[in-house]
């Protein structure tokens, strides 16, 4: 369901809220990402004018008070980004489940002057927070009443302010796409996973993965979908009463089918039908005892909690910091608490209440055993990705009956490799086939497309792709311009009905150009679709491409690594060029995800001033006790000040002060293995795909059988656009397209530029992302996730 709501651009200023204050504090199980998002909110307060205070050891700390809230200030979060779990601590308090220990907590604020709280954690602290919110005019009442708060006081803080950000690699808050910690937790058990492969595949094995999720199975069905892995056990979709039977006969088919090695993945609050346990122990007595298989169990338990936040948690911790101070600083006594979450891409603000209660509908329907209610009530993306997950491991295709739809289509990739595109090939060839089509892959691109380096793909074709890195299609640049006449005849000599490109800005400027000849050629007047996949994310009609989160996430470990390095020695400032043509993506974002002190892009002049300024900055840091310094440079930000001529101003105007060193980090951001987020995205992208594919069969059917489109709609890019997945004629993109330097002419993430001003410490005035939805609206999206 599309929202309504109009987004009106609202810039804030520095000091815009002097003299206010608010306390920050993380509850529940820790989660990575935590750190990023305590740094955002404090940084965002001092940017306002306003007082900052942690309280250590969440709702523990506030019961008790004393030294457990403290005033925070900006050095207090230095160096934390990159740093799992939270560095104020975090607990689960039982005094916070009784009206005595809220009343303490409530005395304890009170006496400090708190009435704004920003709460990070879990669906618990949530819940928690919503009834202290609740309770909280009752609670001064009986304050007063034992006299240990005063009338004044009372009617000073009559209302508590609760702003809500998820933490929790659960993912099981209704209201958010992704909780702050999640694609971490993916990255841990996806690490985990493709290491079990290779032993497994030696000794013939088969797994058990036991992954957290005491309530939800988030975490197994995504690690299911980006592992491939044979077998899932989910709390909300329990395992029929006759699992044994269909888990040993999947497992055995695969084994006759020549699969050396089986993974299941069990989540640890996996139920059958009778809400009965199903553990991991279980699941392997039943593999030994039918299947006599050499079979072991890892539990991988906190490892999935710690680590080092992924680049997506940090910069979500970073965006929902920020605007959960501002959503603070915004309310009033009329205002209902909200939760700052993610939508598709979309900042929002949604209704605490909304959220917990329709969070505790899932618990519900789950205890009535009402399973379908409980998957519906995840949301739209996770009842599909289940559908999309359990069709995908499917071993053969459904054997048709009748008629099938017998479509022919064809994908290739034109471009760079990027991380994803193994998988959304998998993805696309399993969805076609298991609708009935023949699907071709046409192997090096445009030129393979012309030698003829076309082969049909069965469903085993593409097994294992999906963790698999680069292209195992093959890719190259080449454009099909003057080759028109060649590509024409072979689509009329594989009989294509259908073409997918995914690849880069090549692959879409590509596809417009066959598109734009369709009057000459009545070969190209079939259904086209291009799914971006580059690590520059420099494709128009989408926000997100396909390896640019694998990119981001190579060149964030890297600027880690970097500054690790100067630890322990004197004073040094990096300078580190990232790829990504014209396009400042890579820079700003790991700009954002690794605290870096600047970004400079082409899509931001710069002047000489600007960075005698951000040196002169960089030296008064320096001169307070700042260690290391960070800089990033888009490898095209500018002809003349290049990286080199960076790294020597500041060498040269830090003399005394700082060392510099340089690094240029070339194609090993291109990264090795795709991460959870860019293997589901191709996943799901793919599939979204065949969909249209169909759709746009069964609209531009003559009345001989054949397929003839000439209008612009059967010729799109797919993208994530704002809060949703998206196709869009390649046509419209044009007016949106610079194509000199090979860069959309707007950019969503340009916006986050004064943020990471704000959060080095530069003046910026901040424009605020988010928008206020229902927790209803906010479900029915399609989540990128
Ligand atoms: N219904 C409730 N009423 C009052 N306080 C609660 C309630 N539920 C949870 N809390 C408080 O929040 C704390 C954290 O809750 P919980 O242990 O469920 O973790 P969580 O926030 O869901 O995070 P995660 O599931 O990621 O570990 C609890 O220890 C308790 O102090
Ligand atoms: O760290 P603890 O208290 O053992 O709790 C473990 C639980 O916390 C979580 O990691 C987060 O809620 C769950 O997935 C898991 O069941
Ligand atoms: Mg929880």
């Amino acid at each position: 369901m599309a929202t309504t709501t109009t987004v009106k651009q609202r810039f804030i200023e520095r000091g815009s809220h002097k003299g206010k204050g608010l306390a920050v504090f993380t509850s529940g199980g820790d989660s990575q990402g935590m750190n990023a998002a305590v740094r955002a909110c404090v940084r965002m307060a001092i940017y306002l004018g306003c007082k900052a205070y942690f309280i250590r050891e969440g709702y523990q700390g506030m019961v008790d008070g004393g030294d457990n809230i403290v005033e925070a200030n900006w050095a207090s979060v230095s160096s934390i980004i990159h740093r799992g779990g939270t560095v104020i601590g975090s607990a689960r308090c039982m005094d916070f489940k009784q009206r005595a220990g809220r009343l303490k907590a409530a005395n304890n604020l009170i006496q400090r002057g708190i009435s704004n709280l920003v709460v990070i954690g879990g669906d618990g602290s949530l819940t928690g927070a919503n009834l202290f919110r609740q309770e909280w005019s009752s609670l001064l009442d009986e304050l007063l009443k034992n006299g240990q708060i005063t009338e004044e006081q009372k009617t000073k803080y009559a209302v508590l302010h609760i702003v809500g950000m998820v933490g929790s690699i659960d993912n099981d808050f209704c209201g958010t796409d992704m909780t702050i910690g999640t694609d971490s937790a993916l990255h841990r058990i996806i690490e985990a996973i493709d290491a079990i492969v290779s032993t497994a595949y030696s000794h013939q094995r088969t797994f058990i993965m036991e992954v957290m999720g005491r309530h939800c199975g988030y975490l197994a069905l995504q690690a299911g979908m980006s592992s491939g892995s044979d077998y899932i056990f989910i709390p909300e979709d329990p395992a029929r009463e006759n699992w044994r039977e269909m888990l040993c006969e999947k497992l055995l088919q695969e084994r006759n089918a020549g699969q050396r090695l089986n993974i299941i993945i069990v989540a640890e609050g996996a139920i059958d039908r009778d809400g009965k346990p199903i553990s991991a122990e279980d699941i392997k007595k039943v593999v030994v005892d039918k299947l006599q298989q050499d079979t072991r169990i890892t539990v991988l338990g906190h490892v999935q909690r710690g680590g080092n936040p992924s680049a997506f948690d940090r910069v979500l911790g970073c965006r929902m910091g920020a605007e959960a101070t501002l959503a603070l600083m915004e309310a009033t006594s009329e205002s209902v608490p909200v939760v700052v979450s993610l939508d598709g891409n979309q900042a929002v603000r949604v209704p605490l209440m909304e959220c917990v209660e329709r969070t505790q509908a899932v618990a519900k329907a789950m205890a009535d055993k009402n399973w379908e209610l409980a998957v519906k009530l995840r949301g739209r993306s996770f009842e599909r990705n289940l559908e999309t997950y359990k069709m995908l491991t499917r071993l053969k295709p459904p054997k048709r009956e009748g008629q099938v739809s017998g479509y022919r289509l064809a994908v290739m990739h034109i471009g760079a490799p990027a991380c994803g595109m193994n998988a959304a090939v998998r993805s696309f060839v399993r969805n076609c086939i298991y609708r009935g089509d023949t699907v071709f892959g046409i192997h090096d691109g445009i030129e393979g497309l012309i030698a003829g380096n076309i082969k049909e793909m069965g469903w085993s074709d593409v097994t294992g792709w999906v963790g698999q890195g680069g292209a195992f299609l093959g890719t190259k640049r080449t454009l099909p311009e003057c080759k028109f006449n060649e590509i024409a005849a072979r689509l009329k000599e594989f009989k294509i009905q259908g073409l997918l490109i995914i690849g880069g800005f090549e692959a879409y400027h590509a596809c417009g150009q066959i598109a734009d000849q369709r009057a000459n050629f009545p070969e190209f007047c079939i259904p086209m679709a291009v799914i971006p996949s580059t690590i520059s994310n420099n494709v128009p009609g989408t926000e997100f491409s396909l390896g640019c989160d694998t990119g981001l996430n190579e060149i964030t470990e890297i600027c880690d690594r970097i500054r690790q390095s100067a630890q322990g020695t004197k004073r040094r400032v990096f300078v580190i060029e990232t790829m990504g043509g014209y396009c400042g993506y890579l820079a700003t974002l790991a700009g954002l995800a690794g605290g870096a002190d600047a970004a400079y892009i082409f899509e931001e002049k710069f002047s000489i001033k600007d960075l005698q300024q951000d040196v002169y900055h960089m030296a008064s840091k320096m001169a307070e006790g700042v260690q290391r310094g960070l800089i990033l440079r888009n490898e095209k930000a500018s002809e003349n000040y290049n990286t080199d001529f960076i790294y020597r101003l500041y060498s040269e105007e830090g003399k005394g002060l700082f060392s510099c060193r340089m690094n240029i980090l070339g194609h090993m951001q291109q990264g090795g293995s795709p991460t959870p987020f860019d293997r589901n995205m191709g996943t799901k992208m793919a599939a979204k795909c065949v969909d249209w594919f169909s759709e746009q069969f069964k609209n531009n059917k003559q009345a001989d059988g054949t397929i003839k489109c000439t209008n612009k709609e059967s010729a799109v890019l797919l993208g994530i656009v704002r809060r949703q997945y998206r196709f869009t004629p390649l046509a419209d993109l044009i007016a949106e397209t610079n194509f000199e330097q090979r860069i959309p002419k707007t950019q969503w993430w340009l916006k986050l530029r004064p943020l990471l001003r704000i959060l080095a410490k530069h003046d910026s005035a901040y424009e605020e992302e988010g928008l206020y939805i229902t927790v209803e609206e906010e479900c029915s999206t399609d989540a990128v996730a």
